[in-house]
């Protein structure tokens, strides 16, 4: 939903400790898939933990609009009845994914080996966002997008209504384009094969298993391949969605940034394919513990704690590792504003085409700070202030994007001067209890008025 409410301005200013254990929400990328699959599934899939921020809510919508039925029970409590592989129902209107790259793109592969026609649009931010990644191997299938120049939103994508196989090498490191092409393959016969050369997230492959497909993987000279069996009957499954990483991010790197900090943040995926910031945070000096850890759901879990323990020392970030990490850029060059020496974040050209272009975002609201940052078109070097401090004293331009804003608000913390955001009201895409989880902990953060 493309809600254009005012912008609303939000300040972080130094204060005591943050200490104390907080739960953040579910896994995002988790939840889109559970809404999804449970739609193309036969039978009721029962979901607990779901995160329940703006994109996820915004799928929810869009599988109500393809004839599923999606009933919310309680706080991440919810049951999706789907209507089976190819069974989606032509939506009367048009599929308003807001601010959410992977609804909108996840949603597209699903859609587009059926024969049914449906438009998509979003919010400023997402119709800035490049399409044509995922209606290019959709159009392999079978499917026809027509959309802006350039291919975004909005735009109209007609389902293939006699879909073929498709075997696609990833032109970049995207799992919402490997998702795209695998969930398009679900309706069309023989195999679908998605080749990457650099592993992503694999939640969508972990999920279509569960669910019953057959996807199996090869080594290929191009990468390694993930092939599925096209036209499985998915059955409904429990799914119990874990605590998202990329969000644990923000209370984790703040316990780190701010002197005296102790912070529990338990229940957090520990999924290999996204575990790139722990690796860095380990590598630059950092009081990081992984409790408890088990398997919940078919994912491994494990209980955080972040200490802070001193100025952390600044890193090279390798290329291989960016996909593993590709959400956690922003709010690791906030913390790299605090190290002692430089960080090298290397291969992030991704980062261009996200919620908003972040290198530049980043570079530009840390050189507002008073950090020297340098950019490429695909690296980030953040000069660390040291024990000095970051000076902080602006305010900072979100570009719509939700970490953009916390990312900074976290900076804010521990900043010489308050640090004001523009607008945190996108923080409740992915995190809606950041304000009153990270105050519980002991933030200092204000509205104005
Ligand atoms: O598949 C997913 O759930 C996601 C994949 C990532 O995008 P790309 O894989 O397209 O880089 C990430 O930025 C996004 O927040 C969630
Ligand atoms: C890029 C992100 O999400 P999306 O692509 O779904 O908008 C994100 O959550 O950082």
């Amino acid at each position: 939903m493309t809600a254009t409410s005012a912008p609303m301005p939000l300040t972080a200013r130094a204060g005591g400790a943050l200490r104390g254990t907080t739960d953040v929400p579910g896994d995002k990328s988790i939840s889109h898939r559970a809404l999804i699959l449970g739609a193309l599934a036969v039978g009721e899939t029962r979901i607990t933990g779901l995160l329940e921020g703006q994109d996820v809510l915004d799928t929810a919508a869009a599988m109500r609009a393809f004839g599923a039925e999606v009933i919310r029970h309680g706080p991440g409590s919810w049951s999706v009845h789907g209507v089976g592989v190819g069974g989606f129902g032509e939506p009367s209107g048009v599929i308003d994914c807001g601010n959410s790259g992977t609804g909108v793109r996840l949603i597209m592969g699903a859609m587009a080996t059926t024969p049914i026609t449906a438009t998509f649009t979003g919010d400023a931010s997402l119709c800035r966002r490049p399409m044509g990644r995922v209606t290019d191997p959709l159009a392999l299938f079978g499917a026809q997008a027509v959309g802006r120049a350039g291919g975004r939103l909005p735009m109209t994508l007609v389902g293939a209504a006699d879909p073929v196989p498709v075997r696609y090498v990833l032109p970049v490191p995207s799992a919402q384009v490997k998702s795209a092409v695998l969930l398009a393959g679900l309706n069309a016969p023989g195999e679908t094969a998605v080749i990457e050369a650099e592993p992503t997230r694999d939640h969508t492959e972990r999920m279509l298993a569960g669910f019953g497909a057959v996807i199996r993987h090869e080594d290929t000279p191009e990468g390694r391949a993930v092939i599925l069996t096209g036209q499985p009957e998915l059955i409904a499954q429990p799914v119990a969605v874990p605590r998202d990483p990329s969000s644990a991010a923000f209370p984790v790197v703040a316990a780190l940034m701010v002197p005296g900090s102790d912070v529990r943040v338990p229940g957090v995926s520990r999924n290999p394919t996204r575990d790139g910031l722990y690796c860095t945070l380990l590598e630059m000096g950092a009081d990081l513990l992984f409790e408890a850890e088990r398997a919940e759901g078919g994912e491994p879990v494990a209980d955080l704690r972040a200490r802070f323990t001193g100025t952390l020392r600044g890193v090279e970030v390798p290329p291989e590792r960016a996909a593993s990490m590709i959400d956690e850029f922003p709010i690791l060059a906030a913390l790299a504003a605090t190290a002692e020496g430089a960080t090298v974040m290397r291969g992030v050209r991704e980062l261009r085409v996200k919620e908003s272009d972040r290198i530049a975002a980043m570079a530009t609201g840390l050189a507002a700070c008073g950090v020297a940052v340098e950019e490429t078109e695909d690296t980030l070097t953040v000069h660390g202030c040291g024990p000095d401090g970051v000076p902080g004293g602006t305010t900072v331009a979100t570009h719509l994007d939700h970490r953009i804003a916390m990312s900074f608000l976290c900076l804010g913390l521990v900043a010489r001067a308050p640090v004001t955001v523009d607008d945190a009201g996108p923080i409740a895409t992915s995190f809606p209890d950041f304000i009153p989880l990270m105050t519980a902990l002991g933030a200092d953060l204000a509205t104005h008025g």
